[in-house]
């Protein structure tokens, strides 16, 4: 075991606590090299592509594996709402899990250390976020205050120091950063090098781009909204599946009082998808964010929206009504929105508590 953290490992924090989601359409050697660090947690497999094909879980693991027939199973006619051939079928795994957070990480991110060399525990970070509360209405200039040898600075209201409930907590990405194709193109040898050791609450009222890389989320809280669209084959448009999800679940957050952080934990990317087919699956999504981005920014829920169901079928009413004259295709993911809340219902059914109101 010599260079693991073992102190962390041997933590594993709420282990009952947390399903580890993985979307695959390549190979799950990953995760050989994660066995220290998530051997203890329970993994959901959304195997996407050819469903005849049988993956192999490397040995040890504790884990469910979902290929399309069996979401085409479990939904019925309301699978179309799940992506096919787009990494957004992950959500599938959110739905089905039972568990308070979510950890949802792709196939070709492997542990990265810190700047002293020591092996990153991504699980025992992102917890930490989810644990510790938010600050989205007042920025802390030393970032979390929450973080163990930091606290508010001078000048921070003592009312709002309390925080609010941490729903999502967005990782970051060593060696190949998430950029969009055009950027891949120009750039194809740049590598983030930059640890950066921060993180922080993103404010209210302020969008940011999800990546679905390395993300960890309050299923309770938030669940409902974390729904990564309708993409991939059959579709217009690709690789907006966490997207999409980040700008619902964000308006969602900030109407329900919860709180985004980004920053810790990092994972290495170790493969750069290829620039030009992404930009082939990309290219009227590069249009339509322009779009996408100011809807979500200016629509405001009703206070009726009290929970993340609620705020998202009138999410899916907003899209239907104001992005259908972008193009036709949003109508139709106005209706997979729709299509995954019943399913998400039907699968979750609510018990008090468990659908999480308003503060
Ligand atoms: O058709 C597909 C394609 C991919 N997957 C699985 O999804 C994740 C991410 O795929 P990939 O590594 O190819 O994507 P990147 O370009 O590196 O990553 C970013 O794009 C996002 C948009 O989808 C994604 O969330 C980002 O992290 C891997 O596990 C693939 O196996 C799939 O299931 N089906
Ligand atoms: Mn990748």
């Amino acid at each position: 075991m010599a260079g693991y953290n073992l102190e962390a490992i041997e933590a594993a924090p709420l282990k009952e606590d947390v399903d580890i989601v993985i979307p695959t359409i390549r190979s799950l050697d990953f995760l050989e090299q994660w066995r220290p660090f998530l051997k203890h947690y329970h993994l959901i497999i959304v195997q996407d592509g050819d469903p005849s094909i049988n993956i192999r879980v490397p040995e040890g693991y504790d884990y469910e594996l979902y290929n399309r027939n069996d979401i085409n199973r479990i939904l019925g006619p309301r699978a179309n709402c799940i992506s096919y051939k787009d990494g957004g079928c992950r959500c599938f795994g959110f739905m089905v899990s039972k568990k308070k957070y979510i950890y949802t990480i792709d196939d070709d991110c492997f542990v990265a250390k810190d700047p002293s060399g020591k092996e990153i525990n991504v699980i025992a970070q992102h917890i930490k976020n989810l644990e510790t509360p938010s600050t989205p209405h007042y920025f802390n200039t030393l970032y979390d205050p929450f973080r163990d040898g930091t606290d508010f600075v001078r000048g921070y209201p003592f009312s709002l120091r309390e925080g609010v409930p941490t729903a999502i907590s967005h990782g970051l990405w060593l060696n190949i950063p998430d950029y969009d194709a055009p950027t891949q193109l120009v750039k194809p040898r740049e590598r983030n090098i930059r640890y950066v050791d921060a993180v922080m609450t993103i404010p209210k009222g302020v969008l940011y781009p999800m990546c679905g890389m390395n993300l960890a989320f309050n299923r309770e809280l938030i669940g409902p909204a974390m729904y990564f669209g309708l993409m991939g084959e059959g579709q217009p448009i690709s690789r907006y599946d966490d997207m999409w999800a980040g700008w619902a679940a964000k308006v969602v957050c900030d109407h329900l009082g919860f709180g985004v952080k980004t920053g810790l934990p990092y994972v290495w990317h170790s493969k750069a998808s290829n620039p030009f087919v992404n930009l082939k699956k990309e290219h009227k999504g590069l249009h339509w964010q322009e779009e996408m981005v100011p809807f979500f920014q200016n629509l405001r829920l009703s206070k009726e929206s009290d929970t993340a169901a609620k705020c998202y079928l009138e999410l899916s009413k907003m899209t239907k009504e104001k992005l259908t004259e972008v193009d036709p295709y949003f109508e139709k993911l106005a209706d997979a929105m729709v299509a995954w809340i019943e399913a998400w219902e039907e699968l979750n059914p609510a018990v008090d508590g468990k659908d999480v109101k308003a503060k």
